[in-house]
């Protein structure tokens, strides 16, 4: 496991490795003059006892370390370049891959915790790239080349100095295991912080309506809590690590003056060795504390590759077959038809469709009514395969839609979903959304045929007034009116409208309608409605109860027959008449 995190870690860096290597070769001159720069001191301080060289030592080590000054910025700034090249990467294919799964997927992954790997995790895994390669190649220069050079001083004050670091890494694995669970645990936690915040913020208005500010807070407070508690721990497993660290590092040199001011007495090594030798202990501290952190950051960043490549692991349900058939959107000729049409929700007991039969014929309005979760909109949902349907049972003109590519099916299909949602943009780009180079001209005789021209123009900027945050400045029937120009704009052979004029009035639904079957002539309109008046207008009814079709003809056939349709349209009589 942890050698397949290695492997991934390294495929995120392979397209940057040119860089990575120019900002290791440098780490390699930094350290290679940081071990000979002691040994000028060294000389520096046996020399200018008999000499007057002194300045020229002081000349040439403040030149040395001002190239190495220089080198080291460019490593740090090559191998940091790297993290933040696999941050954009990562960032970059995660937003590609859930263009391509299928809307269930979000109902199941929430968006919070989704953003937070696309955000924290990804960051985690930036810090792993540029600073954990960055302190551990480092870490492995300091020492493979200051060591020999402390040898060739004094074997047995070097083995002496080092002999506490051993303790250092038995200290960190001690440690490890902990500060990984607690860092899944804050990373957890702040998933489930971020899907609080994200959930409220849309549902602000329920909050208000409902009183539940109160509760809603000590929900956040609860969560935040529990984060707090959670950095909390980790921060002290952390804290006490790193005291530890020093402490052995301390002994380190404690060791080295004690044992080396004897040597220096009894004539063993001059003090100049002295002297380099305890720069270059010192210099061994940092890298070995750094590596405590390295290793963090390294438990950090595996929690997250493991986080972010569960996302890549999930492969599309919904996708082409490997033989695929093209179906060009001019071909298209609209006629769809059902063969006992099945779909049963992943982890449902109930089928939501149960064996549906239907044949349309292209160029026809066709509504479907019936009772509330008869599977109306899941069967809006399966004709542009928003869910995964089984091959042999929907064909859109003749041809199994499971064996078109989907981008054909989707091309062939406009679909307006019962929640109109709107981005955040101009009312105009919001038309524009499937054809974005779509001309003015078209964008305002699609926004007449579903009747929102006339209010569009009354906006503060006309087609260019921003919609707000999901088209929240809108009403209800504006922002439905708007998502069915959108639907026109692209003139796609066949159009699906669940239930997406359900907060337009009768008469301006019923009005839309006939508009609709007289001017998108060829068109295929799938109408899904609770709205009977609008739908008596079709050309054909299909009734749906409990996942089946219970009935089809038209409203008048319909009206003859003692069935569903029947109490639906006495009951909506007995509505219209009350009102
Ligand atoms: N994502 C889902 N997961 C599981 N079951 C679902 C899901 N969506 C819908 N259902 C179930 O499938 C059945 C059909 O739902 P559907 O939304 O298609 O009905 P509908 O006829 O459009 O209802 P309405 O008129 O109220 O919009 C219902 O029993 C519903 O509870």
């Amino acid at each position: 496991m942890a050698q397949s995190r290695l492997r991934t870690l390294l495929s995120y860096i392979r397209p940057h490795r040119k860089k990575m290597f120019m900002g290791i070769g440098a780490l390699l001159v930094v350290n290679l003059l940081s071990a000979y720069i002691p040994l000028l001191i060294r000389d520096s301080v046996d020399d200018s006892f008999e000499t007057n060289r002194f300045w020229l030592y002081v000349v040439g080590i403040v030149i040395l370390a001002s190239i190495m000054w220089g080198i080291r910025m460019l490593s740090r700034v090559w191998i940091f370049g790297v993290g933040r090249e696999v941050e954009y990467d990562l960032k970059q294919r995660i937003f590609e891959h859930l263009l391509r799964l299928e809307p269930s997927y979000f109902s199941v992954n929430t968006s919070g915790d989704l953003i937070n790997r696309a955000t924290s995790d990804v960051d985690n895994i930036r810090r792993l790239v540029g600073f954990s390669v960055l302190s551990l190649v480092n870490t492995v220069f300091a020492y493979g080349i200051t060591l020999p050079f402390m040898l060739s001083v004094d074997v047995r004050l070097t083995l002496l100095a080092i002999a506490p670091y051993p303790f250092i890494l038995v200290a960190v694995q001690l440690f490890s295991k902990n500060l990984r669970d607690q860092q899944q645990q804050v990373q957890e936690n702040l998933s489930d912080l971020s899907q609080l915040i994200q959930e409220d913020m849309s549902g602000m208005s329920l909050i208000k309506i409902y009183s539940q500010e109160e509760n809603e807070r000590e929900v956040f407070g609860e969560k935040n809590q529990n984060l707090l508690r959670a950095n909390l721990k980790l921060a002290r497993t952390r804290n006490l690590l790193f005291p530890i660290i020093e402490a052995l590092a301390a002994v380190s040199l404690l060791l080295l003056l004690g044992f080396g001011s004897r040597g220096i007495g009894a004539g063993i090594i001059s003090n100049g060795d002295f002297v380099a030798l305890i720069i270059y202990a010192q210099r061994l501290v940092f890298p070995i504390a750094l590596l405590g952190f390295t290793i963090t950051a390294y438990q950090r960043g595996e929690v997250s590759v493991d986080r972010v490549e569960a996302i890549f692991q999930t492969e599309p349900n919904i996708q082409d077959s490997p033989d695929a058939i093209s179906l060009p959107v001019e071909e298209v000729k609209g006629h769809l038809e059902a063969k006992n049409l099945t779909y049963t929700y992943p982890g449902s007991q109930e089928p939501a469709l149960a064996g549906i039969n239907f044949s349309i014929e292209p160029g026809k309005l066709v509504a479907v009514v019936g009772s509330i979760g008869a599977g109306k909109s899941t069967l809006a949902h399966v004709i542009p395969r928003l869910l995964d349907v089984e091959e042999g049972q929907v064909f859109l003109d003749g041809n199994d839609i499971t064996k078109l590519k989907l981008a054909d099916l989707r091309r062939a299909i406009a679909y307006v979903p019962q929640d109109s949602f709107l981005f955040s943009t101009t009312v105009g780009n919001n038309i524009a959304y499937g054809d974005p180079f779509a001309d003015s001209l078209l964008i305002e005789s699609t926004a007449k045929e579903s009747q929102i021209h006339p209010e569009i123009v009354n906006f503060p900027q006309s087609y260019n007034t921003i919609v707000g945050e999901r088209g929240i400045t809108l009403s209800g029937g504006q922002r439905q009116r708007t998502s069915l120009a959108r639907a026109l704009l692209i003139d796609a052979p066949v159009l699906i409208l669940d239930d997406a004029l359900s907060s337009v009035d009768n008469r301006t639904a019923t009005d839309i309608l006939s508009n609709l079957s007289a001017g998108v002539k060829g068109k295929t309109v799938i109408f899904i409605t609770h709205q009977l008046s609008a739908a008596s207008k079709a050309d054909q009814l299909l009734v749906m109860d409990q996942g089946k079709i219970v009935q089809t003809g038209t409203h008048e056939e319909l009206l003859q027959q003692n069935g569903l349709y029947q109490s639906l349209w006495q009951q909506h009589q007995l509505e219209t008449a009350i009102n």
